[in-house]
This record gives C-alpha cells, sequence and structure tokens, in this order.
C-alpha cells in the first residue's frame, strides 16, 4: 500500500521532504500540496510531483479525498491551526518542529489528540534519528561510561537570514537540543538560565548572538549548549557526555581528509539540509512505515509539548536573568 501525502509549505525544507517522500522512500507519493505563495507550491509540485494538486489552502489540502497523510512544513505560527485540523479530519499528521510556537497552543494539540482517542501527531525532532546520537543513547543506555553527569553541547550556524530574529535562537535553533538531549539522557528538565556572551559584530538585527543555555535535569544532570548562530565558520553540531567513568562525544559527520594548501583536515559543512540528510530520510520512512501500520512511532505531541514549555522557559530566562522553573501538566496515559 501507497501513502498519499498532502504537504503544506514549499519552502526549503516542505521541498527537501517532497523529494525525499515523492520517489526516494518508499511506500509514500505526494499528491498534493499548498502554500501561502501559490507560485512556490505551484513551481515545487512542477519540479518534485508533477501530478500533484495545488490547494488554495491548507484546509482544502486536508480534505483532499486523495490525502491519506498531511506534512506541515509552513512557517511555526500556521502549525497549530493545520495540525489541529487534520486531527479533526482524522488524518495522520508530521509536523516541522516547533509543533507550535506557544506551550498553550501544544496543549490543545495534546487534549484534542486525546479526545480523538488515537494517536495521530508526530513532531519533527529529526535528530533522534541521526546515526551518531543513536550511537551515544546507546552508549549511556550500556553504562559504559555510568551515569551521566554534564553535557556540554554546542549549536552553531554559519550565519541565518533577515527574518531570523528575537528568540529564534531558542525557539527555532535549540528547540532541537532541548528535545534531543532529553531523550539522550532519559530525563526531564526541572529549570533553565541563560547566560549572554560577547555580542558577535556578524549579529544583525539586535539578535543577542552568541549566548549559553544551562538547564538542569530532574536527577541533577548539568547541561550547557552554546548558541551562536552567526559563528561563520561552519554548521557545527557538538555534544559531549561526561559520564561517572568516561566520556563520550558525539561522532563528527563523515568527510574526507585532506591535505592542502599546508593545511591536513577535513571540511566542515556549512548547511543543516547536509548534516542531518540521513536522519530525514530514517526519521521519514520510519514514519511513513508506522502510519502504513496505523502507529506514531516517534516524538509525540507530548514531546512537542514538553519541548515549548522548555522553550518558554528558556526565554523567560534570557530576558529575567534568573533561573527559572520548568514546570509541565503531569504526562497523560495517552502517551505512556
Ligand atoms: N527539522 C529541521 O531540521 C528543520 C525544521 N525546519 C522547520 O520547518 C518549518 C519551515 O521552515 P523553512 O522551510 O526553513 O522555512 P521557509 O520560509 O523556507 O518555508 C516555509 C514555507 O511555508 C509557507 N507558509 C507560511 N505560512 C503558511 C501558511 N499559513 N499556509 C501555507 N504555507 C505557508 C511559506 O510561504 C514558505 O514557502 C519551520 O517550522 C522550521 O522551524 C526548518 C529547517 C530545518
Ligand atoms: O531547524 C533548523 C533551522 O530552522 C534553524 O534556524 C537552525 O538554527 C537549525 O540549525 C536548523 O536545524
Amino acid at each position: 500500500m501507497t501513502l498519499r501525502i498532502g504537504v503544506i509549505g514549499t519552502g526549503a525544507i516542505g521541498q527537501e521532504h517532497i523529494a525525499r517522500l515523492h520517489g526516494k522512500l518508499v511506500g509514500s507519493t505526494v499528491t498534493a500540496v499548498n502554500d501561502i505563495n501559490p507560485e512556490g507550491a505551484r513551481a515545487a509540485a512542477e519540479k518534485l510531483c508533477p501530478g500533484a494538486s495545488v490547494h488554495e489552502s491548507g484546509q482544502a489540502l486536508i480534505d483532499d479525498p486523495n490525502v491519506d497523510a498531511v506534512v506541515v512544513a509552513s512557517w511555526g505560527p500556521s502549525h497549530e491551526e493545520f495540525v489541529l485540523a487534520a486531527i479533526a479530519a482524522g488524518k495522520p499528521v508530521f509536523c516541522e518542529k516547533p509543533l507550535a510556537t506557544t506551550a498553550e497552543a501544544c496543549q490543545r494539540i495534546v487534549e484534542a489528540e486525546i479526545a480523538g482517542g488515537r494517536p495521530l501527531v508526530q513532531v519533527g525532532f529529526m535528530r533522534r534519528y541521526d546515526a551518531g546520537y543513536r550511537m551515544l543513547k546507546e552508549i549511556v543506555a550500556s553504562g559504559q561510561i555510568g551515569e551521566p553527569l554534564l553535557l556540554h553541547c554546542a549549536h552553531r550556524n554559519p550565519s541565518v537570514p533577515a527574518h531570523y530574529v528575537g528568540d529564534m535562537g531558542i525557539t527555532d535553533t535549540f528547540i532541537h537540543e532541548i528535545d534531543v538531549l532529553r531523550w539522550l539522557v532519559n530525563d526531564d528538565y526541572v529549570s533553565a538560565q541563560v547566560i549572554q556572551g560577547k555580542r558577535s559584530r556578524h549579529a544583525l538585527n539586535g539578535l543577542d548572538d552568541p549566548y549559553i543555555v544551562v538547564l538542569k535535569t530532574k536527577s541533577g544532570v548539568v547541561i550547557d549548549t552554546e548558541i551562536f548562530v552567526n559563528c561563520q565558520f561552519g554548521y557545527d553540531i557538538q555534544c559531549q557526555i561526561v559520564g561517572e567513568d568516561g566520556t563520550a562525544n558525539l561522532p563528527e559527520p563523515a568527510t574526507v581528509p585532506m591535505r592542502k594548501n599546508q593545511i591536513a583536515g577535513q571540511a566542515i559543512m556549512m548547511d543543516w539540509k547536509l548534516r542531518f540528510i540521513d536522519s530525514y530520510d530514517v526519521e521519514f520512512q520510519d514514519w511513513v512505515n508506522a502510519t502504513l501500520a496505523g502507529r506514531v512511532d516517534g516524538p509525540t505531541a507530548w514531546d512537542g509539548y514538553f519541548a515549548a514549555v522548555t522553550s518558554d522557559a528558556c526565554v523567560e530566562a534570557k530576558r529575567t536573568g534568573q533561573i527559572v522553573p520548568i514546570e509541565t501538566r503531569a504526562k497523560p496515559a495517552f502517551y505512556n
């Protein structure tokens, strides 16, 4: 059986996902697209999934009888509307991160999904599917480095576009660490603190860049993460776990070591699309397979909600300079 998918949002990542769901992966085809920029949607359909319907609204796409499941890859503020509409239509929905831009909006999605009585929502936290993070998780689970005590992480982008403003360092960028680190150490967060760095001359539009976020978990693990989105030199994701009996580092992505121009070294990637390309493929193949089997196996709406609560606390910690508690509702049994 083939899963017929409608994709809302045909921008950068929407096009990446259409290409993998229409031709690269097994068991899926893209039958419909929509974007508030209709020209963009038409061009994406022509190039990547010829013959797909181009709908005038996200709701029309969700209502299309030739759409079995929906991928939401539009801007964050539109996610809640489309995820709720897909749940109302009883259709499985994969939503790019963030699930929604506030914890309250995520809570509404959680409540709608539970009221519908069956799991339908998966959130695009693709790092859980990255081979490097999976190896790290296995090391932790095997006990080889003992109990994790500290994590030192970095999320560096070479630069960001002009529309990247305000607290997007947390809501758009650090949100990946918020999800994957909690999954990695199998623990939840209890507090957040933000320490501003000296502002880079490359930071535009009043952006604070770089800074360090410190999260503490229930069991006492302390996690520091540098967020630096104008680092210039590359797309650089780091994670070191310090355990009782040793340390473990996220492996660097494979690139060819070269000797040239008096330098022996390896190229650093510049683009998130390339750095995580394998994990997007694994993530979507898993989603297609699980959806065809009537399950959600990946990050759930609850994970999206937890990330949003943590992200809100980080934003407050950044604004106030205080250590802010992270308090969520009790996890519903639906997500166990
Ligand atoms: N998992 C990951 O690694 C990544 C996830 N993302 C997430 O994917 C989403 C999209 O990001 P990008 O593709 O980078 O942005 P983008 O700006 O390249 O594309 C977004 C598209 O959504 C469309 N759009 C916006 N509002 C809409 C609405 N109400 N209805 C229909 N279309 C609408 C825009 O016209 C645009 O074509 C964001 O939530 C972002 O956080 C983005 C990059 C990487
Ligand atoms: O998700 C992503 C972007 O939306 C975000 O803007 C970047 O900072 C992240 O590195 C990338 O993974």
